[in-house]
């Protein structure tokens, strides 16, 4: 089925809103390519948003789907995260798939590569799949680390598991980078959970109370979970007091092993959500 979009305001920011089957919906910022909200069929918010997230230019919001190239966090030059989620992108348009494109240009300055970087979206009544593409147009080669950093809307924290990560390596951030090894079938947030697993070979499971929601992921080669806790997240200016209860950030990334893409080449890598 084809999409629907249709242009909106999002506190002063244009976005796009993609009307999927049976009422589902997605609302996607131009800023970032950001994925604001995801609503499924059943009616239900998918995504947490924070209430006091900034929407100006050059801004990171906070919550929703935010698209990190061609630098995941700290590991590079580059600003916390990458310019991708601070920079306008275009809305291409809608059939079966959205499409938004960035194009080297407005990040030149910062960083010297001829590139496109594209991210499809598809909505059905369940489900929501986010792919990103990324382009070599130049005549060198580069290297980038990428995440679709996806913070799923949760009732309650401590009430929430993770499954599926059972006998999973893990690069722990919250704890030095050490080198650990998931040994439970569940994981529960009681505290910064920060970690970095690689190549988990199962779809992951969130289960917040009833609610279910099942992540899969092709083309990126590591999952990151982050939950800050109430210790970090009283730092965190654009969070209101308790929104870290609201939500578990369960990311599709390439983080440990970055991508080296030839000159004509092309990678990608997408995250599904149901
Ligand atoms: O506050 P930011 O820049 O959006 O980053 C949020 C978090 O993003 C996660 O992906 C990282 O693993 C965390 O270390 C980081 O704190």
């Amino acid at each position: 089925m084809s999409l629907r979009s249709t242009r909106v305001d999002h506190h002063g920011t244009p976005c796009t809103l993609l009307h999927g089957e049976g009422g589902a919906s997605a609302l996607v910022a131009l800023h970032g390519a950001h994925v604001l909200s995801w609503i499924s069929a059943d009616g239900r918010e998918r995504l947490f948003l924070g209430q006091r997230a900034c929407y100006d230019e050059g801004a990171a919001i906070r919550g929703g789907v935010p698209v990190i190239f061609p630098q995941f966090a700290g590991r590079g030059p580059l600003r916390k995260h990458g310019f991708a989620r601070t920079l306008p992108w275009r809305f291409v348009g809608a059939d079966e798939r959205a499409v938004f494109e960035l194009d080297s240009g407005p990040a030149t300055a910062s960083w010297p590569h001829a590139f496109t970087v594209r991210l499809y979206i598809r909505l059905d009544a369940t489900t929501l799949d986010l792919e990103l593409e990324v382009d070599n147009n130049g005549s060198s080669g580069f290297a980038f680390t990428a995440a679709l950093h996806t913070y799923l809307a949760v009732d309650a924290l401590d009430t929430t598991t993770l499954h599926g990560l059972r006998d999973c390596r893990y690069e722990d951030s919250a704890n030095g980078g050490a080198i650990l090894r998931q040994e439970d079938e569940l994981l529960r947030f009681d505290g910064e959970v920060d970690r970095i697993y690689s190549s988990p070979s199962r779809s992951i499971e969130l289960r917040d109370g009833p609610r279910r929601t099942t992540i899969g992921q092709r083309g990126f080669a590591d999952t990151v979970v982050w939950n800050p806790g109430s210790a970090l997240a009283a730092s965190i200016g654009d969070l209101a007091p308790d929104e870290y209860r609201r939500f578990v950030c369960v990311e599709a990334g390439q983080v440990l092993q970055p991508v080296q893409l030839v000159p004509g080449g092309r990678w990608s890598g997408a995250q599904h959500l149901r």
